[in-house]
């Protein structure tokens, strides 16, 4: 069957770029977060992002970012959204996204993992487990990757989220070896007993602790999504589902005929253009993760909009290359505020942006009450049933109207 409007979606999450904080943001005590607004003071009206402004980035605020003044006639349609799901990591808001929120909280660790658990671990490794607390994953790898180096012992982590998180120094513990004990781990944390959102391998290299950097051999190990996503729908239906960067991890593969994992957001950017290039009809779903891992967890609103500018850059090659039945879709996770104190993730909305060379039209898509009214949007494209939340704006997009 023909799609509606668009043969080819782009979707692309800039992780953990969130706009303000959103109406629940008091249950998690995140009350003032403004990823995009205090990223924007930090630069004291020096942050050039003129594609995004062009989209409608401060157009879709209350406060425009400074040095981003809203735009008259913005290219297309601008917005937010809100999340439903109980948490605020990158599993939440994806699945959600994608129809499927996480409507009962998983288990979070804010004293640590329990001992069976912990013991488990060690026998099945060899190995002994240390750290054991929620921590900054550079911050622990600072104070017992030495150690590591010295003994071979496992550094366990986590952080506010549902994850539990295994930091190994690649030369002690092979990326290999590391995969196989975060796969186990992954086994014993699919309920009903532990319920954990992400095992996430994170190798390291370097000599010392002053010289210790995390690799792009990350992995995720998610929970397999506890039912059926926008991603399955489509597949099923036969429209291609292209994953690009951790979106193959956090839907664990399911309903994503190719994945390509990103080395760094500009790579990821690589992959975008090479998509870009194909024939195809389908859904085209990207995460650009350094906004997340490298900037906001470390708070650094500095490097935070420098990735902005250059990720910004890349999106000038991507609006001139879409084709006229091409629609790009930008949106968020969650936020991430380097302003704000801590190192976890902010409730946040998100902005929604969206633009096609076809649309006759611009406006605001106002403050949509789920993340799910994406995947909506897309289903309804591809002429597929919505069986799950979310509201498609797929009529808006289209509008024709007097000339904008
Ligand atoms: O501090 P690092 O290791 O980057 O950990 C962060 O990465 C996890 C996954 O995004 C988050 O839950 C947060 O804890
Ligand atoms: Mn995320
Ligand atoms: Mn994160």
């Amino acid at each position: 069957m023909e799609p509606k409007a668009y043969h080819r979606i782009f979707g692309i999450v800039l992780d953990s770029v969130g706009t303000g904080a959103a109406p629940d943001a008091n249950l998690f005590n995140d009350q003032g977060a403004d990823t995009l607004g205090h990223v924007g003071e930090a630069y004291q009206g020096e942050l050039k992002i003129p594609n995004l402004q062009r989209m409608g980035i401060s157009n879709l605020r209350e406060h425009e970012i400074l040095g981003v003044p809203k735009v008259n006639r913005p290219l297309g349609y601008y917005g937010t959204m809100q999340e439903v799901s109980a948490g605020k990591d990158s599993m939440d808001g994806h699945w959600e996204m994608m129809g499927l929120p996480v409507t009962k909280p998983l288990d979070t660790f804010p004293h640590g993992f329990p001992d069976d658990l912990i013991k488990k671990i060690e026998s099945f490794s060899g190995r002994k487990v240390i750290g054991n607390r929620p921590e900054s994953g550079t911050k622990i790898i600072a104070e017992l990757g030495e150690q590591q180096i010295e003994t071979g012992d496992l550094i366990v982590y986590t952080s506010g989220d549902s994850v539990l998180q295994i930091a190994a120094h690649e030369e002690v513990i092979s990326v290999k070896e590391l995969y196989r004990i975060c796969e186990y781990v992954r086994s014993l944390v699919n309920g009903p007993t532990y319920t954990i959102g992400r095992v996430i391998a994170r190798p390291y290299v370097g000599p010392d602790k002053a010289h210790f950097v995390r690799t792009a051999n990350r992995h995720d190990f998610t929970l397999a999504p506890i039912g059926q996503t926008d991603l399955d729908y489509l597949n099923e239906a036969g429209i291609q589902t292209i994953g690009i960067g951790k979106i193959n991890d956090i839907f664990s593969g399911h309903g994503i005929s190719i994945g390509y994992h990103n080395e760094s957001n500009m790579d990821g950017m690589d992959h975008v253009d090479e998509v870009m290039k194909k024939e195809f009809t389908g859904f085209c779903f990207t995460n650009l993760v350094d906004f997340d891992a490298m900037y906001g967890h470390r708070r650094n609103p500095i490097g935070f909009g420098k990735a902005l500018m250059d990720f910004d850059k890349r999106l000038g090659t991507v609006l001139k290359s879409l084709r006229e039945n091409d629609l790009l879709m930008i949106t968020a996770d969650h936020g991430n505020d380097p302003g704000f104190r801590g190192t976890d993730h902010t409730r946040e909305r998100v902005p929604l942006l969206a633009y096609s060379p076809s649309m006759k039209m611009n406006g605001n898509l106002g403050n949509r009450q789920t993340f799910a009214d994406f995947g909506a949007t897309v289903l309804d494209n591809f002429n597929l049933k919505n069986h799950a939340i979310g509201t498609s704006f797929l009529e808006e997009l289209v509008r024709t109207g007097e000339v904008k």
